[in-house]
Order: structure tokens, then C-alpha cells, then sequence
């Protein structure tokens, strides 16, 4: 069992895997990367002969197949909402801290509450839609509109919210805020 289960989301080019790689950098052995999409982009990648290390990258390949891995992984997640939580902590590295990188549904904070109960912190990241555009975001209708990435607009349980946005709060910062979380837990 890990000490603490860091839960991390935010819209798409809010910085979730920038954000999480510096973590783990500065954290090294003792934390671990888990990410949902993992199963879901190994799936994919088998079934359709695609490239995995493209579609776990942060490039435009992958968003050509996301509405597709969004579909088939909602068929999925209608039989077992934890299905993919489960491949993912099943797969983890025994770690004091594991970084959940791309929490995106309310049923992914509640399998992880159900199963792990008060070792999770919930980080949410944000960027404004300036900074997101700047990083490549488009709108896409069936990406941008539906659960995957709406489902925690309302969500209000944050433990840390960061600002990612071009020019407010530096790396550092963000970084010195979650470790100050993590010592506290
Ligand atoms: N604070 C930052 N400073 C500079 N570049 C950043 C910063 N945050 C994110 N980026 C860059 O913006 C792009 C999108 O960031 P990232 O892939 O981390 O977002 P994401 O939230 O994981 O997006 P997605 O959900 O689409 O995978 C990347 O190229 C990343 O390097
Ligand atoms: C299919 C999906 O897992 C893609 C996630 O890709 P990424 O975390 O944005 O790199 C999104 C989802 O599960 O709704």
C-alpha cells in the first residue's frame, strides 16, 4: 500500500503531464506514475497496430485516435466503472506515493476513494483557454463535451488547485504547494 495517492486532473494542455513528470523527477524512487489511459492506449495500440509510445506522448498523434479510445473505453467503463483504475494500481510499483496523472471522471475519484479511502489528495490543474489554445488545444465535439473531459467542471473537493496558466504561478511553486501537501498526509 502506498502512504499517499496523489489524484491529479485538468482539461486537455492543462499541463497534467508536465506538471507530474517535474514531480517525479524531484520525487524519484519513492513515487511511481500511474496513468488510467495506460490499458486503454495499450488496447488500442494493439488492436489498430498504432504506435503506444505516440499515444502516450503529448503530440498531436494521439488526439487523432481519442474520440475513438473515449468511445470504446465508455463501453467499458458502463460494465465496471473501476475497470481501468483497477489495471492501473494492479500494475503499480510498491511506492510511498503514487501519482495518478489523468483522473478525469467523478467514478474515477470514487473508485479510488472506495479502495484506497482517505490516502488520496485531489490536485486539480487548471489553465486558461488562452494558454491552452497556445498549446495546441482545438475544441473537438464528442472530446470536448462529454464526460471525459466535463465530468469534474463541477467537482469542488479539491485538496490544491494549481494555476498553470501562461505567466502566473512558476514550476517551483507548483511544485513546492503539492510537496507541502504530501508532507501533511
Ligand atoms: N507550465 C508550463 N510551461 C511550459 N510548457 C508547458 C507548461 N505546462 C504544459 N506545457 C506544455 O503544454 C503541452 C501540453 O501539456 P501536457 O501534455 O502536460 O497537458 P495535459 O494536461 O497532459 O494534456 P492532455 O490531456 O491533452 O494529454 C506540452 O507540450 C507541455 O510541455
Ligand atoms: C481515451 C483517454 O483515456 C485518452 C487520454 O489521453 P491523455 O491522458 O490526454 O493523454 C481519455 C478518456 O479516458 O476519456
Amino acid at each position: 500500500m502506498p502512504q499517499v495517492i496523489l489524484l491529479f486532473s485538468g482539461k486537455r494542455k492543462s499541463g497534467k503531464d508536465f506538471i507530474t513528470t517535474h514531480l517525479q523527477k524531484l520525487l524519484g524512487d519513492r513515487c511511481e506514475v500511474l496513468k488510467i489511459s495506460q490499458p486503454i492506449k495499450s488496447h488500442w495500440a494493439k488492436e489498430k497496430n498504432l504506435n503506444l509510445n505516440e499515444l502516450l506522448g503529448d503530440g498531436f498523434y494521439k488526439e487523432q485516435y481519442r474520440l475513438d479510445m473515449i468511445n470504446w473505453s465508455e463501453k467499458m467503463r458502463a460494465k465496471d466503472y473501476g475497470y481501468f483504475c483497477k489495471i492501473a494500481t494492479d500494475n503499480a510499483l510498491e511506492k510511498p506515493i503514487w501519482i495518478v496523472s489523468d483522473i478525469r471522471r467523478k467514478t474515477d475519484i470514487r473508485w479510488f476513494n472506495e479502495t484506497y479511502g482517505n490516502l488520496i489528495r485531489n490536485i486539480r490543474i487548471y489553465a486558461d483557454d488562452e494558454t491552452r489554445d497556445n498549446r495546441g488545444y482545438e475544441f473537438k465535439s464528442g472530446v470536448d463535451d462529454v464526460a471525459s473531459e466535463c465530468d469534474l467542471d463541477d467537482y469542488n473537493e479539491w485538496d490544491l488547485v494549481i494555476d498553470n496558466s501562461n505567466g502566473k504561478q512558476d514550476i517551483e511553486d507548483q511544485l513546492s504547494s503539492i510537496i507541502r501537501l504530501v508532507a501533511n498526509s
